[in-house]
Formats: structure tokens, sequence, C-alpha cells
């Protein structure tokens, strides 16, 4: 029987850098929150070795790396290192997030994969140690492994519960080009942030939008000089009917813009398609899950 997982890009909707570790990595305060764009992995029992197939509209752009350095593989290796279970079976993966897009869809990816060979391979491994090893394949891993909001600290590893959230709906938009993170990092000034602070909840989408709007992402700047292209979505995203909030998420490139409902975001959109640079965009309207 073959068994799947929802694997949830990742938007930051504030990320302050708030210090620099002795080695290099960066200790950020963000808001993160899970839109109901995602990829899908998913697992077909075989006897033969454990594989990777890419399909989905960005499958290709990953083809051209070796399957093995692919983020799900490395996944399901760490999950079974050291443990008693034979790594066979056919992973799919349907790749309909943009990739190096500040989505953390590869982080999605292998978050999904702990849960579903977890689960296929019958391994019941404690929750802190689906952590560490999620800490170990990157730093916005662990807080794909819930997909639930959080406020993340540390670089990535230290996840509190986020505010509670009101309904909303979100436009993301992706220019096309990919931004390295490092790069990113490097080109941001050497100043660091406050931590931010945060009600325990917020009533509607417009208060919350409010409250961002005094907040920030710390990345947008830097990532705007290394790809200009996102001046343009943020503009374009701010000037869309019903936008409470235009932003920034992770490195870049990809923009976010909130609404108070996922109707008034997919309406949104459809006035892109008046806009000529759209048409070579990723698009999405929809709402956060929950
Ligand atoms: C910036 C964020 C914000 O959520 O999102 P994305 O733009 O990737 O979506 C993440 O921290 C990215 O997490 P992730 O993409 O997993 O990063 P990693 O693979 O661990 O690190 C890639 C590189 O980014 C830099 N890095 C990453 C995280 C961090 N807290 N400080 C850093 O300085 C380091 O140069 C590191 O070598
Ligand atoms: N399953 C995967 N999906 C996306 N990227 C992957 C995957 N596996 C490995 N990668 C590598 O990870 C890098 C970061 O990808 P991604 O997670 O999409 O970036 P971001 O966190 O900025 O959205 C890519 O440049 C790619 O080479």
């Amino acid at each position: 029987m073959s068994l799947s997982e929802t694997a949830h890009a990742k938007i930051n909707l504030t990320l302050h850098v708030t210090g620099r570790r002795a080695d290099g990595y960066h200790i950020l305060d963000s808001l993160v929150v899970f839109p109901d764009a995602a990829d899908t992995l998913s697992y077909v029992p075989s006897g033969s070795p454990l594989s990777l197939e890419l399909t989905g509209r960005f499958g290709q752009t990953l083809a051209g790396e070796a399957s093995d350095d692919n983020l799900v593989m490395r996944a399901a290796r760490l999950l079974a290192d050291g443990r008693d279970v034979e790594q066979t079976g056919r992973l799919i993966l349907e790749k309909n997030l943009p990739v190096a897009s500040g989505i953390g869809g590869g982080s999605a990816d292998a978050a999904a994969t702990l849960r579903l060979l977890d689960r296929a391979w019958e391994l019941n491994t404690p929750t802190e140690r689906l952590h560490s090893i999620a800490t170990r394949l990157g730093a916005d891993v662990p807080v794909c492994l819930a997909q639930k909001p959080a406020l993340m600290g540390g670089i990535g590893e230290q996840l509190a519960p986020a505010p509670i959230l009101p309904q909303c709906g979100m436009i993301l938009i992706n220019c096309g080009e990919p931004v390295s993170t490092p790069a990113v990092f490097r080109a941001r000034t050497s100043t660091f942030s406050s931590a931010a602070t945060f009600p325990a909840a917020w009533p509607d989408a417009r208060a919350m939008a409010t409250d961002l709007s005094h907040l920030t992402n710390d990345l947008e700047a830097p990532a705007c000089e290394i790809c200009p292209a996102i001046r343009t979505v943020l503009t374009t995203i701010a000037a869309l009917p019903g936008c409470l909030l235009s932003r920034m998420s992770g490195s870049g490139a990809t923009c976010f813009g909130l609404f108070v409902s996922a109707e008034a975001a997919r309406a949104a959109k459809d006035r892109l398609g008046s806009n000529p640079a759209a048409e070579s965009w990723w698009i999405h309207a929809g709402s956060l899950s929950f």
C-alpha cells in the first residue's frame, strides 16, 4: 500500500536577525506559518534499494542534481542510520514549490521524508530524535516537522507556539530567479535587530497585518540587492486590491501578500492576469493551513 505526506511551504511572516554564532550561523527570531502551497511525497513499497523519482512543475529543476544529494534521500539515510531497517522502496516527489526560493521547499521535503518513512518503515522514532535528525539536515527542517505556526529562535532549532492566528488569505509570488541563502546572509549589513514581541492572539487579519507592518524581514534588503526583481514583485503585490501587507519570505525571492480571506487572495491573483511580467512568475493564492 502506498503512503504519502504533504510538504507545505514555509513562510517567514517576520524574520529578525538578532545575532551571529561563532560558527557563522545567524541567530533568528521569526514568526513562521504554513500556507496551503505544497509538494507531495509518496512512498511505494518494493524490494529494490530506496530510489527517488521527481515529478511536478519544478521536478526538472532538481533533476540535474544527484539523487543521493537530494534532501529527501539525505533525510532517509539519517533516519535509517543505526537502525535495523532495510532501505527499500520508491519515493516519488511531486515538486510543486520553486527551488531555492525562501519558502523552505527542500526543508519541507526533508521533514516530510522523516514523517513518511518513520511510518512506512514502522520505526516509531521518538519526537526528540526526529527533531535532532531534522536539525542536522538544515536550520529550517525542525519547524517543518510539525508544519504548525511557530516562533522560531536559535538558528531555527528553538521552537515555541505562535500567537493564535486569525483566518486570512495569502498570495505567494516567485519571480523565477533562485537566490542563494548564504549569499543573502553575507550581503546583509552588520547590525542586528531586537527580538519581536507578539500578542497572545490577533482578532482578525487586519490587526495582525498592522502589528506585522511594524516588524521586518531583515533579509529583504540584501536579497533585493542580489535580485532586483524582488522589488518589482513586492510593489506588484502591495498594489493588489485588498492587500494588507507585502513582504519577502526567508532569504527570498518568494514574496507574500496577506489578505482577509483566501477568496480575497484568489481575486487578487485573477487581477494579475493582465500583468505581462506575471506570465513567467510562479503564483499561488490560498489560505494558511493551521
Ligand atoms: C533563511 C531561512 C529562514 O527561515 O529560510 P530560507 O531562505 O532558506 O527559506 C532559513 O534560516 C534557512 O534555513 P536552511 O535553508 O535550512 O539553512 P541551512 O541549509 O541550514 O543553511 C544554509 C546556509 O544559510 C546560512 N544560515 C542559515 C540559517 C541560519 N540561522 N543562519 C545562517 O547563517 C549559513 O550560511 C548556511 O550555510
Ligand atoms: N527536495 C529538494 N527541494 C528543493 N531543493 C533541494 C531539495 N533537495 C536538495 N535541494 C537543494 O537545496 C537548496 C535549497 O532549496 P530550498 O529548500 O528550495 O531553498 P529555500 O529554503 O530557500 O526555499 C537548492 O538549491 C537545492 O540544490
